[in-house]
């Protein structure tokens, strides 16, 4: 058993300590126990194997987060706009990370700008396998993330965080070492919640995995379908089995929850004889609960892809493949996007994601011309492209993406998941 306090001096616990709700606050004190099945090989090992043991020996890091998105000022009495406290600070780019690399590729003068070349000794340490690392997810035990988590860190301690913003305060203030938190899924698209979050706070992207998705229709034992009044889950969990639920003739209410193994506690918790949730097959054992229907997303290849968050980047390499993510802005708006793009497909770089957000601190812009007013939405593009950073093409493309836009920072440059495929094995709702 590990309890935070005993973390480092380093480890602010005392601010985590301040921002628990009073339900949840002292006695556990955050305590987290790591002992159950820590030696057996296999993502579970480290996770609590009960509810029971779940509830008396791990507090759930709590949600009282400061909301960043309204106070005027952030924690280091900066602003509280990200984008233009990363802009403010331009010439600081090695700290705030922005790309600082030479802009005209083969200019002499440009050429003692760009990075030396890596030697051995510039790579990263051997991968570890988490036997001492404290991973954040959100969620409760069962939940998908928690098993993204054993998936990315096979022995590491898992630590629930009930919103995704805790999680990335919890590495950032030295609760956790990573973070694991889901981006996007084949059905149900992006999380966008989470791209907003990776702008507003400084970790790095040092990896990720991708899980499939196999979802369960779970009620309390000796409950029927016909039963039922509504179901519950997370949004892309209702959203990855739409169709799914409709075929199994369940019509009723559907509402959104935290996360799917929450919903799974709050039905046995509450003893709701009306309700079903939508969860894995570990919640449904967690929290004692049937298995209705099994394999209810409705397409089998459902595949969420979730990030590894550290504080530190990795040392980007080239003896496996690579993925980077970057975001970017321009200040006039989406007119640049084709010569961003172009700086890729030039040097034979797959982009293998592109998303865009609303630009918060300016989300519009105003255009007058002979004809009228009109007004822009402003955006950030995030973008995942296939080459490491310690490769020279993709530092050329960064240089070149440099000079179109008025912000872009590295995300991070981190291996590719390159797990052999395998699609959830059953997909056919079997009801009752
Ligand atoms: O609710 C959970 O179990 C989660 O881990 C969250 C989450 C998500 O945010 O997408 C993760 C994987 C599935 O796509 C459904 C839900």
């Amino acid at each position: 058993m590990q309890a935070l306090s005993s973390h480092p001096s380093n480890s602010p616990s005392y601010l985590f300590q301040t921002r628990l709700p009073a339900h949840r606050a002292a006695p556990t004190r955050c305590t987290v126990k790591c002992g159950y099945g820590f030696e057996s090989a296999g993502f579970h090992s480290g996770f609590v194997s009960s509810k029971a043991d779940w509830q008396s020996s791990c507090a759930i890091l709590a949600s009282k987060v400061v909301s960043q998105e309204q106070s005027s000022t952030d924690s280091n009495g900066g602003t509280a706009d990200p984008v233009a406290a990363i802009n403010g600070h331009k010439a600081a780019a090695t700290d705030l990370n922005l790309v600082h690399i030479g802009n005209v590729e083969g200019s002499d003068s440009n050429k003692q700008l760009q990075p030396k070349p890596l030697t051995i000794s510039d790579l990263s340490p051997a991968p570890m396998h988490g036997s001492q690392l404290r991973v954040a997810y959100q969620g409760v035990p069962g939940a998908y993330s928690e098993a993204a988590a054993g998936k990315a860190y096979p022995k590491c301690e898992a630590i629930p965080c009930d919103q995704f913003e805790v999680a990335f305060q919890a590495v950032q203030l030295w609760i956790a070492d990573r973070a694991v938190l889901p981006v996007e899924n084949s059905l149900g698209g992006s999380i966008h919640r989470n791209y907003d979050l990776l702008l507003r706070h400084q970790l790095h992207i040092v990896g990720e995995v991708q899980l499939p998705v196999h979802h369960c229709l779970l009620a309390l034992p000796g409950v029927r379908k016909e039963y039922l009044n509504r179901v519950i889950s997370h949004p892309q969990a209702l959203a990855q089995c739409e169709h799914s639920l409709t075929k199994l003739g369940l019509n009723v209410a559907r509402e959104a929850v935290d996360d799917t193994a929450g919903a799974a506690e709050f039905i046995a918790t509450n003893n709701q004889r009306d309700t079903a949730a939508i969860a894995s097959a570990r919640a449904a054992e967690l929290y004692g609960l049937q298995v209705l229907a099994d394999g209810i997303q409705d397409d089998p290849s459902n595949v969420t892809r979730f990030v590894m968050l550290a504080r530190e980047p990795i040392i980007p390499r080239t003896d496996r493949p690579f993925k980077t993510s970057i975001v970017f802005a321009h200040d006039k708006g989406t007119s640049v996007l084709f010569k961003v793009l172009s700086a890729f497909a030039f040097r034979n770089i797959s982009l293998t994601k592109i998303e865009s957000r609303p630009y918060r601190s300016r989300p519009i812009r105003v255009v007058d011309d002979a004809v009228g007013t009109a007004k822009h939405f402003e955006y950030m593009f995030y973008v995942d492209f296939e080459a490491s950073m310690a490769e020279v093409r993709a530092q050329n493309a960064l240089a070149e993406v440099q000079e179109f836009t008025s912000f872009l920072r590295v995300l991070g440059s981190y291996p590719m998941d390159m797990t052999p495929w395998s699609p959830s094995s059953s997909s056919c709702p079997m009801g009752d």
